[in-house]
């Protein structure tokens, strides 16, 4: 299905309908299943945390919004109409943006070069590029992020890996993303740098972008999160608002939950069957 609507004609859609709806989807590698029946909604203006460790289906699910891997089972729509993506361009025409982990910018041009990579603005009829419209704007654009970057003219390559993060950001945002999609972009930065990662994410969703917030941190999560999913074994072990779920919760949760509770309960039986084994032998003794 090809159908590439641009988001400027859904203007009217209520704040409360979820622009991009997942019901039950499932992929299937061959007999692998690596997602089965997640559901998942993003809406204006929040943030939508999916956390999950190694192997629970995060970038499955990040693959299927972003076009480049259609799903098996389920439904997913996009305003309301059902969509399956055959490309990452048919994703983008929605107005779906994926930053990825590794950030596809050129780490050798300008920073204005990398916030209009593939996007140039041309002038005359040459179309030669219009590099001081294109750095106006991108220094407005960066500003209006509360982004400070005084040379634009330096390769994107010299900037910090926050730094980076954020020019990314800003560039979807300009080039008219609904929904931002962010994979793990606090994962490799230290603290501070995450700091300031977060303070963006914050300022898309005050933008009115709903945004997928893909880590595997839940205090990162926390700090931001309206919404929070967490997969495991590529099903959705919570899903949950802000207001019904505490960070010591959240982290709980991460770090096996249940699970964990189940181990601690297997470990005390056997520590009491060895208080007893070990009772019976001294008896006999
Ligand atoms: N192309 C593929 N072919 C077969 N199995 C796959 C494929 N891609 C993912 N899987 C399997 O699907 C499951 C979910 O993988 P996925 O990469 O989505 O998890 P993840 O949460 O993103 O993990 P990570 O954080 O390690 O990247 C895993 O068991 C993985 O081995």
């Amino acid at each position: 299905m090809t159908t590439t609507k641009s988001f400027a004609d859904e203007a009217s859609a209520s704040p409360n309908t979820p622009i991009v709806m997942l019901e039950e989807i499932g992929k299937s590698y061959g007999s692998i299943h690596a997602i089965r029946g997640v559901s998942l909604s993003v809406r204006q203006g929040e943030i939508t945390c999916v956390l999950g460790d190694n192997g629970a289906g995060k970038s499955t699910l990040i693959k299927i919004i972003a076009g480049l891997h259609d799903y098996t089972s389920g439904r997913m729509s996009v305003n309301g109409e059902e969509r399956h993506f055959s490309s990452p361009r048919e994703s983008l025409d929605s107005g779906i943006a994926t930053v990825y982990q590794d950030l596809a910018l050129a780490p050798l041009m300008s920073v204005w070069r990398n916030f209009f990579l593939g996007n140039e603005l041309t002038k005359g009829p040459f179309r030669q590029l219009d590099s001081a419209t294109m750095k106006r704007i991108a220094q407005e654009e960066l500003a209006k992020m509360g982004i400070s970057i005084p040379n634009l003219e330096q390769p994107v390559g010299k900037l910090s890996g926050g730094q980076r993060q954020c020019v990314a950001i800003a560039r979807a945002i300009h080039f008219g993303a609904k929904v931002l999609i962010l994979d793990e972009p606090t994962a490799a930065l230290g603290v501070n740098q995450s700091g300031v990662v977060l303070k963006y994410v914050v300022k898309a969703r005050d933008a009115g972008i709903g945004v997928i917030f893909i880590t595997h941190n839940p205090h990162h999560a926390y700090l931001v999160g309206n919404h929070f999913v967490v997969l495991k074994l590529g099903r959705v072990a919570l899903d949950t608002h802000r207001s019904e779920i505490t960070l010591e919760q959240l982290t709980t949760e991460m770090a096996g939950g249940s699970e964990l509770e189940a181990l601690s309960h297997e470990l005390r039986d056997i520590d009491a069957e060895v208080v007893v084994d070990t009772a019976v032998e001294e008896d006999r003794t």
